[in-house]
């Protein structure tokens, strides 16, 4: 049986599909793949065993990757799977923004005792809000949450300006085309009543929204960070707040500096916090552990390209190594020297790595030993695995 560890509370969807699959959960120091949520593996040992490592959820920022890459660890995330959870919970914040709920609902159980019903009517004029129709909202990353967020605020009857220099094919076209592209972000800041970031924590992104951004927002603009701590300088914000050059604040990452503020409301870190998205993202994410493991197919990869092609050859070697020239060659060379017919083989690169998957179907038993071994030996190979075809 295959070994694979989990952090975090991974939903049974997933935990049975691995089940299913002949894996065992969190037995044995060898694991060969690693499911986990938020847990912060910057600072967690990570056993030779291991493989592959899925993130169930988009972001990646809690793994090492380039430490992991080195390695010829294989990372995946579930992209999509929870952004219809985050596309509800930021129409949610944009309410929250607009209308004085929390503070309403607090002031409705005040009145209980004595007639209940005039003190309500009496004093709700401090709880009006205003409408979301007919105002501008600000989306910056237009990726799986970003699109759906921009097109659903087009249905509230908002305007929509959206930003995103990396704007992929997939998401690209489900794009409403009433939303506006900015050409840069100062666009956005300046135009939009509301503005929600949904972008990755990258280095480049890393307080993406600071006190020179905040500058350029409307003083009664609000902002929604349902993305990561760190990519708006929280501190940036509260000044803005206390200094009456933004409205409010709403964000779903927890910090220190911004409890008790009256003008921001923090959610803990729930944006993809429901049965749906936990299933969804924990069975993509059993589904591409276990492609990977078994037939050396990389879906969702974010250090190393996909490749994604039908098993159909009793055997497959995958070879993980670096993006140098005549890689390919040198690995087509050697299976050629060793009389091994290669049937096909995949190439492909992303940056400073590439992925070829070689499919044969005669491999003898001493071709097996030797063809590891001899392949790790090429400059630049990171990691050789076989793969057996056990439905032929
Ligand atoms: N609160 C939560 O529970 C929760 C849940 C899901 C995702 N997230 C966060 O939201 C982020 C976005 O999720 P997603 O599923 O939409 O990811 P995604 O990869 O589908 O989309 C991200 C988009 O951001 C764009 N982008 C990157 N840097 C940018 C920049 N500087 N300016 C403008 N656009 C930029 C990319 O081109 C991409 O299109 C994730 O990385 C994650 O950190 C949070
Ligand atoms: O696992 C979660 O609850 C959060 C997931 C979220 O942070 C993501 O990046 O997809």
């Amino acid at each position: 049986m295959t070994t694979i560890k989990t952090y975090n509370a991974i939903s049974a969807t997933g935990l049975n599909y691995l089940k299913q699959h002949h894996y065992d959960i969190n037995t044995g120091e060898s694991p060969k793949g690693i499911l986990v949520r938020s847990q912060n593996l910057h600072h967690e040992r990570i056993p030779e065993s291991v493989r592959a490592i899925v993130r169930a959820g988009a972001g990646f920022n809690n793994i090492p990757i380039d430490d992991l890459s080195k390695r010829g660890v294989v990372v995946f995330n579930t992209p999509g799977g929870n952004a219809n959870a985050v596309k509800e919970l930021t129409i949610a914040s944009l309410i929250l923004a607009a209308r004085p709920v929390i503070g309403a609902i607090g002031f409705a159980n005040e009145t209980r005792g004595g007639d209940v019903s005039l003190r309500t009517e009496v004093n709700k004029g401090g709880y009006r809000g205003t409408e979301l129709a007919g105002k501008t909202l600000g989306v910056i990353g237009l990726g799986n949450v970003g699109s759906k967020v921009a097109n659903t605020a087009l249905a509230l009857d908002m305007d929509v300006i959206g930003y995103d220099p990396g704007l992929n094919a997939n998401t690209a076209w489900r794009i409403d085309r009433h939303i506006v592209h900015a050409k840069n972000v100062a666009e956005v800041l300046r135009q939009a009543d509301y503005i929600t970031v949904h972008i990755p924590l990258t280095e480049d992104n890393k307080f993406f929204i600071d006190a020179e951004s905040i500058a350029l927002m409307k003083p009664n603009a609000a902002l929604l960070n349902l993305s990561r701590g760190g990519i708006v300088d929280d501190l940036a914000a509260k000044e803005a707040l206390d200094n009456d050059n933004l409205r409010v604040y709403i964000t779903d990452f927890a910090d220190e500096a911004l409890f008790d503020h009256p003008k921001v409301i923090i959610t803990p870190h729930i944006g993809g916090s429901t049965i749906e998205a936990e299933d969804t993202s924990a069975l993509m994410a059993a589904r591409e552990l276990d492609t990977y493991l078994t037939t050396g197919n990389i879906i969702n990869s974010v250090n190393y390209p996909d490749i994604d092609e039908p098993f159909t050859t009793k055997y497959r070697i995958g070879i993980i190594h670096e993006n140098v020239p005549n890689m390919i060659s040198q690995i087509s060379k050697f299976f050629g020297d060793n009389n091994i017919n290669i049937e096909q083989l995949s190439n492909r690169a992303v940056g400073a790595y590439a992925y070829t998957l070689v499919a044969i179907n005669e491999f003898n038993e001493v071709q097996q030993a030797y063809v590891k071994t001899a392949l790790d030996e090429i400059p630049h190979v990171i990691l050789t695995r076989r793969y057996v075809n056990v439905n032929i």
